[in-house]
Order: structure tokens, then sequence, then C-alpha cells
């Protein structure tokens, strides 16, 4: 089995994916836009749920990217397209496709417009992964803004390391999981 390629800032944890994953509901056939894709992890595990997705991984870094390309390889994704740029700029753009089911948001920069765009896009489920208070009260009122939110879930998780010949447990940082739905 190959090994997630990682760059700064991912990959997200499993148990974190496992829940934001739960919470999209991805459907046999969706288009999925992994949005601030980082290493593309979330992309491969949507794809272990159904294979036939399209997905549409964005990141505004090179190195991402890069790490993205390759795990997609190693894990065999297919009908993938990896989009460089600021995800509001590619979202918007006349080149991008009309209509998104379900979205995965790990990088919230400009998370306002890039949320007021899948709205328009007529995603039905889309679930915005925070770290910071900002960004979650920001994601929140944007939600409630375009009549979408959900809920938030704040995920703390430990895991077990050895000490001393035992097991001890480590937090992880705490994650805030913030879902939006839409009637579609
Ligand atoms: C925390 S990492 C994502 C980790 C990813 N889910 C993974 O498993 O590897 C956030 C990423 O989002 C990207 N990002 C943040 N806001 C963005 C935006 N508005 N457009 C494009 N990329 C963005 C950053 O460059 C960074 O690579």
């Amino acid at each position: 089995m190959s090994e997630i390629v990682s760059v700064s800032g991912g990959p997200t944890k499993p148990e974190i994916i496992a829940v934001s994953l739960s919470k999209l509901g991805l459907r046999d056939g969706d288009r999925f836009a992994d949005i601030g894709c980082g290493t593309g992890s979330v992309s491969i595990e949507a794809a272990r749920i159904t294979r036939n997705l399209t997905i549409y991984a964005i990141d505004a870094r090179k190195e991402a990217l890069r790490a993205t390309e390759t795990n997609f390889k190693n894990f065999n994704i297919e009908n993938a397209r990896v989009l460089a740029g600021e995800a509001s700029d590619i979202l918007g753009s006349g080149d991008f496709v009309d209509f998104i089911d379900c979205a995965f948001v790990g990088g919230t920069k400009n998370i306002g417009s890039v949320l007021e765009i899948l709205v328009k896009k007529k995603a039905r489920s889309i679930v915005v992964n925070a770290v910071r208070i900002e960004t979650v009260v920001r994601t929140i009122e944007s939600m409630k803004r375009l009549g979408i939110f959900d809920e938030v879930v704040h995920i703390s998780v430990s895991r077990s390391a050895p000490i001393a010949g035992e097991t001890m447990f480590k937090p992880e940082n705490p994650v805030y999981i913030v879902v939006g739905k839409t009637q579609n």
C-alpha cells in the first residue's frame, strides 16, 4: 500500500476525514470539489466510498498540487482534475463546470465567496474544516446568510503513544467541521 506524500498543512487526519465524509453524504456519480486539496487525501478517501466520482481538486500552492498529483497517481484515482489557483477564481470562472454536487473545503481563504459560488453551482452538501475560531464564525455567518447552515461538530482526537513500555494518549489539534446543506 502506498503512503501519502505529505506537504505542510496536510494530510487531514483520518478520523477528521471519516467524520467529514460521513457528513458530506457522497453519492454515486457525484461531481465532488476538494477545495484546498493539500495532499489530495480527502479525495482519495472519497473515492473509496464510490469510484464513480468526478473530482475537482483545487489548491493555490504549487507544492500541494504536486503532492496531490503524485498521490492520485499512486492511489489510482481516476476522473480527477487538479486545478491550480485561488478557489473562488477557479470555481467562478466561465471555464468551470456549471454544477457541483458536494464540496469539501479544507482551505478556507475567501470562504464567503467560495460558499456563495458553491450554492450558485447547486451544491447539495458542503463540509468545511476549520481550526481557527474566527474562520468558524465567518463560515457559520456565510452559511446562515446563504440559508444552508446545518450544524457544527467540534472534534478532539487523542492518539495512543508509547511511554516507558506502556501507552499514553497525545491530543491532536481540535477541528471544527461546519456543515451546509441545501434542498437539492
Ligand atoms: C489544511 S490544508 C488542506 C489539507 C488537505 N485536506 C489534505 O488532506 O492534505 C489547506 C490547503 O488549502 C489551500 N487553500 C486555502 N485557501 C485556498 C483557496 N481559497 N484557494 C485555493 N487553495 C486554498 C492551502 O494552500 C493549503 O494547501
